[in-house]
């Protein structure tokens, strides 16, 4: 009789795991760590997208001699006892979600992995997949759709993919710029900052810029700001006479997204505007843009140009009504995927 194969043993059940993806910063605010950081990031192509061979000798006989010292000092101004900003938010925020889910039933895990940096997307996802994980949704801390960050995060889960046999069942969310529960935490920061302190004669949503040029090659990151700044300003009320919409963070000497930042700051204040309200709705913790480009260098930017009063309303950080908006959006893509039934041997958040 021919041999037949032993029959198969069942598959054992798959856990589920969410990733909460987002850029990554320094381990340390010092040039060598700073140099380590920028050296991936700007490496990236998604992220400058100039032929290689043009890039190379600027970005390693020029930015990565220069700019490591400068940003490091930067970072010195905004650095906590825990560490680096983004780093202290998206853990509270991937503690914060987890929780939230495991209130709710789920029974999944629920980590967080750095595009650049530590912990990077390949080791998160190693540890899952030898943890037993065949099902993975991928969330990411970018409200707003860009090849630039979204892309990249999906590059570099892609990568992983390459070299594994088994590839888990995946899904992410591409961008939530326009999710109610997400407007309507960013309302309930401004309300909260206004009850708290007055409001002022306008409100600046600042925004993270990006190469003009991308926007014309087709991504989509300008209409969606666009649409998160009308959505809230709708949510509060507000005219159009009182919000602005601007781009920050311009590297580089192209043209970036417009009106800047920095110069429509100084404008306002030459214009008479007194006091104004400035808040980073594209960032969802704080972090180097937000705390050192815009509340300091942007606060300093109002007041010397004859600005009276600069108020910056925090990142929505740990609001309650973020992480609630984060599980929602998390429970919405992981349904079908019964993880209220699915087994998980050690329910971890980290
Ligand atoms: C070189 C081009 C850059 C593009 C394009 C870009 C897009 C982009 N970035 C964010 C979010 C963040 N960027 C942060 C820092 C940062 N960004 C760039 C450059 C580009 N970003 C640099 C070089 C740096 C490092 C700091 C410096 O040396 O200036 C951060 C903060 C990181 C931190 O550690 O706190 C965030 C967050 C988005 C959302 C975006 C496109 C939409
Ligand atoms: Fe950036
Ligand atoms: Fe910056």
């Amino acid at each position: 009789m021919p041999s037949r194969p032993a029959p198969a043993a069942l598959d054992a059940p798959g856990k589920t795991a969410v990733l909460y993806c987002n850029l990554g910063t320094p381990d340390a605010p010092t040039a060598p760590a700073v140099r380590r950081y920028l050296a991936e990031f700007l490496s990236d192509p998604r992220v400058v997208e100039i032929p290689r061979l043009a890039w190379w000798p600027i970005l390693h006989g020029i930015i990565l001699r220069v700019r490591p010292a400068r940003s490091a000092a930067k970072y010195a101004s905004i650095w906590t006892p825990e560490g680096s900003a983004l780093k202290v938010w998206t853990e509270q925020q991937t503690g914060g979600l987890g929780s939230l889910l495991a209130e709710r039933g789920h029974r999944l895990e629920v980590h967080y992995a750095m595009r650049y940096g530590q912990p990077a997307i390949a080791a998160q996802l190693d540890a899952l997949a030898a943890g037993g994980v065949t099902r993975l949704l991928v969330l990411q801390a970018y409200p707003q759709y860009s090849g630039t960050t979204t892309a990249s995060v999906l590059d570099a889960v892609a990568a992983w993919s390459q070299r594994q046999r088994r590839v888990p069942e995946m899904r992410f969310v591409a961008d939530y710029h326009d999710d109610a529960g997400y407007i309507g935490a960013l309302a309930d920061s401004v309300q909260r900052h206004w009850a708290q302190h007055g409001r002022g004669e306008l409100l600046l949503m600042s925004f993270h810029g990006i190469p003009a040029r991308n926007i014309a090659l087709g991504d989509p990151y300008q209409v969606q700001c666009q649409a998160t700044a009308r959505l809230l300003a709708q949510r509060l009320g507000l005219t159009d006479q009182q919000y602005r919409l601007t781009f920050q963070s311009r590297f580089g000497r192209a043209k970036w997204l417009e009106p800047y930042t920095e110069p429509t700051l100084r404008a306002l204040a030459q214009q008479g505007t007194r006091r104004i309200d400035v808040m980073c709705p594209g960032f969802p913790g704080d972090c180097l843009e937000t705390l050192e480009e815009i509340n300091m260098e942007g606060r300093a930017a109002f007041l010397e140009s004859g600005g009276e009063a600069f108020h910056y309303i925090p990142c929505l950080n740990d609001s309650p009504a973020w992480a609630r908006a984060l599980a929602d959006l998390a429970e919405r893509h992981l349904s079908g995927w019964n993880t209220r039934t699915m087994p998980a041997d050690q329910p971890a958040v980290s």
